[in-house]
């Protein structure tokens, strides 16, 4: 028996750090929607009770370390499956990129394994337990576009934005997501303004969506990198409607309405980044499973 799931890459629309938590988390506030780049999970059944992670990636574990393989162990372990599973994993999301690639794959897998191995398991129940694996993989075994508080892992559901193009741009290195947080000072931090967001959505108004744009982590990532602040300024230039980094970053995405000039900004960044994408802005509840 094989099943096949899409993990799409998310961006952040706004993400806004509150406070730290007695966790050591931060309470956070962040839009997340889905884009139409993803990672390719092929889920084969094994009679051996076993998990197998395979990927061409060599950026990526291929052992307990994959959040794919952890997503499989915590509802092999939770429900006591004695069947196992071979988990092959076609990686087209930059990894380490502020796109949740990793929590991506570990939500397609939580989504995957339920249904292979007959756990009838809610979306709702999923993604409860994605939460124990890391604060993006609730968003991920949903997917759409949704408003994420508390560690990330309280979902409140959000009409799709409209239909639009992003160019992404990730300069050719990896960002710890905990080195990001660990260096934020809240008190010279920038907080984007949420309910703008969020209302720019319901509304359906793209331009009310550029305009509120906005990361806590963005000063971060870009006081360690100076790439990012190059890329954002390229794609201003060439005239993109909003630029903004995603989640920890390094990636850099803009908002564009019209795919000509989606084309321009691509081909500009083309001659800067080796990982460029020019992608659709998924945003709706797409059934993965396919
Ligand atoms: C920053 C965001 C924004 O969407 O995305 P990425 O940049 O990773 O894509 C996410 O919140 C990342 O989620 P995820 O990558 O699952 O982080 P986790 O593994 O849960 O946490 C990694 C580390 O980040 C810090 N962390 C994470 C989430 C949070 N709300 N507060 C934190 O302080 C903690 O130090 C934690 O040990
Ligand atoms: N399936 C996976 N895909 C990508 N990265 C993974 C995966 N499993 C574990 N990792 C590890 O997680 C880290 C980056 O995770 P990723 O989700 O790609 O980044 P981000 O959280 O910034 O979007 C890397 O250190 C990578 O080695």
């Amino acid at each position: 028996m094989q099943i096949l799931e899409k993990a799409p890459a998310k961006i952040n629309l706004s993400l806004d750090a509150l406070h730290k938590r007695a966790d050591g988390f931060h309470e956070v506030e962040m839009v997340m929607t889905t884009v139409d780049l993803a990672d390719r999970i092929e889920l084969t059944l094994l009679s051996d009770d076993e998990i197998k992670v395979e990927s061409e990636s060599r950026f990526v574990p291929n052992d307990e370390r994959n959040l794919a393989y952890r997503a499989a162990q915590l509802l092999k372990d939770r429900f006591r499956v004695t069947q196992g599973v071979k988990i092959f994993i076609e990686k087209n999301i930059p990894v380490a990129a502020g796109l949740a690639g990793g929590s991506s794959d570990a939500a397609a897998v939580l989504r995957g394994v339920n249904r292979m191995w007959g756990l009838g398991l809610s979306m709702d129940e999923l993604a409860e337990l994605g939460s124990e694996i890391g604060s993006d993989v609730s968003f991920c075994v949903y997917g759409g576009t949704a408003l994420a508080t508390g560690r990330g892992e309280k979902i409140q559901h959000l009409p799709a934005p409209p239909p639009c193009w992003v160019v992404l741009s990730k300069p050719t290195l990896g960002v710890s997501t905990q080195s990001v947080y660990k260096n934020l000072d809240l008190s010279a931090a920038q907080h984007p303004n949420t309910e703008a967001m969020v209302e720019a959505l319901k509304k359906g108004d793209y331009y009310g969506i550029c305009k509120n744009v906005g990361n806590t982590l963005e000063g971060v990532t870009l006081q360690m990198h100076e790439e990012v602040g190059q890329i954002k300024e390229q794609m201003k230039q060439a005239g993109a409607d909003a630029v903004l980094m995603s989640g920890s970053g390094p990636t850099v995405f803009s908002l564009v309405e019209h795919d000509a000039r989606a084309q321009r900004i691509y081909n500009s960044l083309k001659g800067f980044c080796t990982e460029v994408f020019m992608v659709r802005m998924l945003g709706y509840r797409e059934p993965l499973d396919k």
